[in-house]
C-alpha cells in the first residue's frame, strides 16, 4: 500500500542528518557545566540547574566543541566576555562541515547525483559571514557552481519551516529543479556560563544542542526517485503579543537569548487554530486527530511537547518521535524537526508500516521560533520503501 504523488506538488525525496561526536550525558551535565564555567560556588543556582536538566527529559546531547576547547576558552565559559571572534571562527568551520555531512546522507537517500541539485537553501541560527556556509557547502559537496543559493542566517528554531516553505515554492515554480535544504546548528555562539539574573539563559544551556538536517525537495519525481512525503501546504503565522517570549541578539560576547517562562503556554494556546486552518485550507475533513494524523512537532522543550499534546487532546504515543529526538539530541534549533522527520520514516519502515508517516496518509509538521512564529506544513505521507528498492 502507499499513496501516489499528485502532479506538480513539491515532495521530500531524501532526508539526512548529522551530529558531532562529542556526547554529553544530561544526568551529569549540571556538574560538567558548573565545573567548566568555574561556577561551583553558585551552589543554589547549580541545584536549580540540576532540577531543570532533570525536567528536560533529555538523556544525551551532542556538542561540536570539544572538552579541551571548552576548558581552554575562558571567554566562552564566562557569562559575558568579548568572544565573538573565537565563536565565529569555530562556527565558520562547524556549520558547513556538519551541514555537508547531513547533505551527503540526504543525497545518498535520494539516490541521484549531487550534480542534479539546482538550488540550495542553507539555514543556520548561528554564524554570519560571506561568502557564507552555503558557498562552503558548494565546495565541500562539489555541487555545480551554477547552483542557485539562498542563505538564511539568524533563522531561529523555525528555520526548517522557513527553508522548506521556500524550497516548496522553488520546486513548484522551476520545472525539473531539485532543492537541497540544509539546516546546520552548533551552540558555539551561545554557550556561556550561568547568571542568577538570567534564568532564560540557564534554561537554554540545559536544552540546546548541535545537529544538522538536510532534505531534497522536488516536484514531478522521475522513475528512480521515491518521495517520502508530499508538501501539501506551508504557512507561517505570528502569535500576536508574544514578541518578548524568545529573543536572540548577537553581541560582542556572542548570541544572547532570553526564553520566557510562558513560551509553551502561548504555543499550546495557539496550536489548535493552526491545525484547523491547515486542514481547512486543504479541504480535509479530518475529525480524529489521533487516528488520522501523524505529528512532526519541533521538540522545543519537554513542556512544549506536553502542552501541545494536551491542548490537542493527543494520545501520548502521537508525540513519541518528537520525544525520542528530544531525549537523544535535545533541542537542536532549526535542524531538530528534520531529525524528527528522519526518525519517523525510519521507525515507520522498521515497523513495516505502509507510509513514512507511521502508516497514516496525512500529518502536520510544526516548528516554533522567535516572534513567536509558527511554521505549519501539511504533509501527505507516501510509500515507505528502501531507496531504490
Ligand atoms: C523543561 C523545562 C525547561 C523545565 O520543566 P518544567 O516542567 O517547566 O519544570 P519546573 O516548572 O519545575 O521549572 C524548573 C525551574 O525553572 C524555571 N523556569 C523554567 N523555564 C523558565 C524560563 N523560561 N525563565 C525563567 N525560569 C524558568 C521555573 O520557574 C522553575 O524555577 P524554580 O521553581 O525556582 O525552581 C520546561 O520549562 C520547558 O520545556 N520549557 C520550554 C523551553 C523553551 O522555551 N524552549 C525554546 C523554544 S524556542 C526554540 O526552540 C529556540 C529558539 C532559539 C532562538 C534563537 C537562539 O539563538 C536560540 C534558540
Amino acid at each position: 500500500m502507499g499513496f501516489c504523488v499528485s502532479g506538480t506538488r513539491a515532495t521530500i525525496m531524501g532526508i539526512g542528518t548529522a551530529v558531532p561526536t562529542n556526547v554529553l550525558q544530561q544526568s551529569s551535565f549540571s556538574d560538567y557545566y558548573f565545573e567548566t564555567t568555574n561556577s561551583n560556588h553558585m551552589v543554589d543556582l547549580k541545584a536549580k540547574f540540576a532540577n531543570i536538566c532533570e525536567k528536560t527529559m533529555i538523556e544525551k546531547r551532542h556538542l561540536y566543541m570539544s572538552d579541551e576547547f571548552i576548558r581552554s576558552s575562558p571567554s566562552i565559559t564566562a557569562y559575558n566576555s568579548p568572544s565573538l571572534n573565537l565563536r565565529q571562527g569555530l562556527a565558520d568551520a562547524a556549520i558547513p562541515q556538519l551541514g555537508a555531512e547531513a547533505a551527503r546522507h540526504a543525497i545518498a537517500d535520494w539516490g541521484r547525483q549531487a550534480s542534479n541539485i539546482t538550488h540550495l537553501v542553507f539555514c543556520t541560527t548561528v554564524s554570519g559571514c560571506m561568502p557564507g556556509a552555503d558557498f562552503e557547502l558548494i565546495k565541500l559537496l562539489d555541487l555545480p557552481l551554477s547552483t542557485r543559493r539562498f542563505m538564511l542566517y539568524q533563522a531561529g528554531c523555525h528555520g526548517a519551516g522557513i527553508s522548506m516553505r521556500l524550497a516548496k515554492d522553488l520546486a513548484e515554480n522551476n520545472h525539473g529543479s531539485r532543492v537541497l535544504v540544509v539546516c546546520s546548528e552548533v551552540i558555539t555562539m551561545a554557550f556561556r556560563g550561568p547568571s542568577k539574573s538570567h534564568m532564560g539563559n540557564l534554561v537554554g544551556q540545559a536544552i540546546f544542542d548541535d545537529a544538522a538536517g538536510a532534505i531534497i525537495i522536488g516536484a514531478e519525481p522521475t522513475g528512480n526517485e521515491r518521495p517520502l512525503f508530499e508538501m501539501v501546504s506551508a504557512s507561517q503565522d505570528i502569535i500576536p503579543g508574544t514578541e518578548e517570549m524568545v529573543v536572540s541578539k548577537l553581541y560582542e560576547d556572542g548570541i544572547v537569548y532570553t526564553l520566557h517562562r510562558d513560551v509553551a503556554l502561548h504555543i499550546s494556546r495557539n496550536i489548535e487554530g493552526r491545525v484547523k486552518k491547515a486542514l481547512e485550507r486543504a479541504s480535509l475533513l479530518t475529525k480524529d486527530w489521533n487516528e488520522e494524523l501523524f505529528w512532526v512537532v519541533h521538540p522545543g522543550g519537554r513542556e512544549i511537547l506536553d502542552k501541545v499534546e494536551s491542548s490537542l487532546v493527543l494520545r501520548k504515543e502521537k508525540m513519541d518521535v518528537s520525544r525520542k529526538v528530544m531525549a537523544q539530541h535535545g533541542n537542536t534549533l532549526s535542524s531538530c524537526v528534520i531529525v524528527v522527520m528522519d526518525e519517523m520514516r525510519k521507525r515507520s519502515r522498521k515497523r513495516g508500516l505502509p507510509t513514512a508517516g507511521e502508516g497514516l496518509e496525512w500529518g502536520l509538521l510544526f516548528s516554533f521560533g522567535p516572534g513567536l512564529t509558527v511554521e505549519t506544513i501539511l504533509l501527505r505521507a507516501l510509500h515507505n520503501q528502501e531507496p531504490n528498492a
